[in-house]
């Protein structure tokens, strides 16, 4: 369907302008396309010259001509009434300017679009890109095999379009959702997750779950979708409680950071102790041990008031229920392909859970690392691991513990088989380089100008017009971005196979019902009449 005329080359170099006199259906950031004659390389290497389809994307548009100001100053009566009473034909009034700029033909060997460099001349026809072309060149996923299906366009009906990403793309490249409270980060996130689990990727995935919001996902255990042959997704959800971490497990600098602001004497005290315990190679340190090495070391430089100190500050930081000796955070138990571990972290105090993001991947990425280099090791396959509220874990100020281990595996992941997901509604507040790195994009309305200014900057290829359309974002409805996509295009993110575990509290029915529960204890107990006072306030007064 051809949908209008180009007349003129646009203000940018990859731009032009069509004249159309029906705009409904070209919306921003919908495709079109126009056939061009490119030039392509043979396998023999001869170049010869090819019609294509060379597709842009709809960038801005604006009314040409319209009706005269004086035929709507009336708002009771429509401009066609006037017109029609004084005997004008409203035939072709509309005409709008519509800003396209050229993203190139497809090419099936570089499964890529390739911007032939050169505008559409002037009165070339431009039509609307079908559904099936889109669903097929926007991304490089191939439905079934390895592919995330996670929704639909949103400028074309609703289901009309099925868009997949690949996924061994975002999670080796590492992928962030984005977005203000409330837009549907989780949402989004959970249905990534209910994609990676399905017998197509089955896929060894670790959410760290700050608010206690993804343990629905054990629905997948039993859910259709799921299912195939034996296989069934293994969904663990792990409360604080259960989760420790062993005192071998600690860095030096993690010791540092939990013991209390140690003075230097201490500071060398305790390193040197650790470095001993070290290379005694025991996988088990007590605080006893390491209390007792610290004397140690304190007699040896003859800083025993230093010691004695520590010692107190290492009881006080390390004796606590999350540094069990008899358990620990055993990464064959935590992770298995097929497999989905969720850590709820909600009751427990942010430095805990950003030591604990510390220990683990630092675990995770040295397991991958030794597997990819041929030595023995606990992890034989990739990981992907998610991490809510992402901003706590790698904050712009970089007063994490966590920061150092994630930066390392979002800059060398990729090698190593460590994909990571960072959801966080504060873009402004997550570390500029850990950003970058997420080389998939997902984001949903941003409301805040710091935020929007921070994807900006760490959002690489994303359009002004498409990011013009973040704050009016509804949720559920994203642009996504980045090495998992040819283009960035806007999605709508289709519904959860699983229930939602994240909805917001409704805070007046909650009150009703914790008033009426109080009104029934013992000595405040409700009269009859006040329950039916209560629902007649729903009847409408006669
Ligand atoms: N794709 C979608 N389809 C249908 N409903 C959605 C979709 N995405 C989000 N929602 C709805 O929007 C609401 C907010 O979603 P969600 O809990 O994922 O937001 P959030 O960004 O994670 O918020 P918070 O920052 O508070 O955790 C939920 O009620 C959810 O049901």
């Amino acid at each position: 369907m051809v949908i209008g005329i180009v007349s003129k080359p646009g203000e940018n170099t990859n731009e032009f302008v069509i004249v159309t006199p029906d705009d409904t259906e070209i919306k921003t950031g919908e495709f079109v396309y126009y056939k061009g004659d490119v030039e392509v390389q043979n396998d023999d290497g001869s170049v010869v010259e090819q019609e294509k389809k060379i597709f842009a994307r709809v960038t801005g548009r604006e009314q040409q001509r319209g009706f005269p100001d004086q035929f709507m100053a009336d708002p009771g009566v429509s401009p066609d009434a006037v017109a029609r009473k004084l005997g004008i034909s409203t035939e072709g009034v509309d005409l709008y300017n519509i800003t396209a700029t050229v993203i190139g033909y497809y090419d099936e060997k570089l499964n890529d679009f390739t911007n032939p460099r050169i505008v559409p001349k002037p009165g070339t026809e431009i039509r609307l890109a079908s559904d099936s072309d889109l669903e097929e060149y926007l991304t490089e996923a191939v439905p079934e095999e390895g592919s995330a299906f996670i929704g639909d366009l949103i400028h074309r009906p609703p289901e009309q379009t099925e868009i997949h990403l690949p996924i061994d793309a975002f999670a080796s490249t590492h992928l962030s959702v984005l977005a203000s409270t409330g837009s549907g980060k989780s949402y989004t996130a959970s249905v990534l997750i209910e994609e990676m689990m399905q017998p197509d990727s089955r896929a060894a995935v670790l959410v760290l779950d700050p608010h206690g919001e993804y343990g629905s996902l054990k629905q997948m255990e039993e859910g259709e979708k799921f299912q195939d042959g034996d296989y069934a997704p293994e969904v663990q959800i792990k409360r604080p409680e259960s989760i420790q971490i062993r005192i071998s497990e600690l860095s030096l600098g993690d010791l540092f950071s939990i013991i209390d602001d140690p003075s230097d004497p201490q500071e060398q005290v305790l390193a040197e102790a650790w470095n001993q315990l070290q290379s005694e190679e025991d996988d088990y340190i007590s605080i006893n041990d390491l209390q007792n090495k610290v004397e140690e070391v304190g007699d040896e430089k003859d800083l025993e008031s230093s010691a004695r100190a520590l010692d107190w500050r290492i009881d006080k930081a390390l004796d606590r229920d999350l540094f069990d000796h008899s358990n620990h955070l055993s990464l064959s138990e935590l992770l298995e392909p097929g497999q989905c571990t969720v850590l709820q972290l909600d009751t427990m105090d942010q430095r805990d859970q950003q030591m604990m993001v510390s220990v683990l991947f630092r675990k995770i990425n040295q397991e991958r690392v030794a597997h990819e280099k041929g030595r023995e090791s606990e992890l034989e396959f990739p990981v992907f691991g998610l991490l809510e509220e992402g901003h706590r874990f790698a904050p712009a100020d970089g007063d994490a513990r966590s920061l150092p281990v994630l930066s390392t595996i979002l800059s060398e992941g990729r090698k190593f088989g460590v994909g990571i997901g960072i959801i966080s509604q504060r873009p402004s507040k997550i570390d500029d380089d850990v950003l970058s790195q997420c080389k998939t994009q997902i984001i949903m309305q941003i409301q805040n100008p710091l935020d929007q200014d921070a994807v900006k900057k760490g959002v690489e290829d994303v359009g002004e017009d498409l990011l013009d359309e973040l704050p009016g974002l509804t949720p559920g409805q994203a642009i996504i971005a980045g090495d998992s996509v040819n283009t960035p295009f806007l999605s709508r993110i289709r519904n959860r196979y699983t229930e939602h575990d994240a909805e917001s509290l409704e805070a007046t029915k909650l009150w009703q019902e914790s008033w009426k529960e109080q009104q029934r204890e013992p000595d405040g107990m409700a009269e009859p009449e006040d329950e039916e006072g209560a629902s007649n306030r729903d009847q409408p007064l006669d």
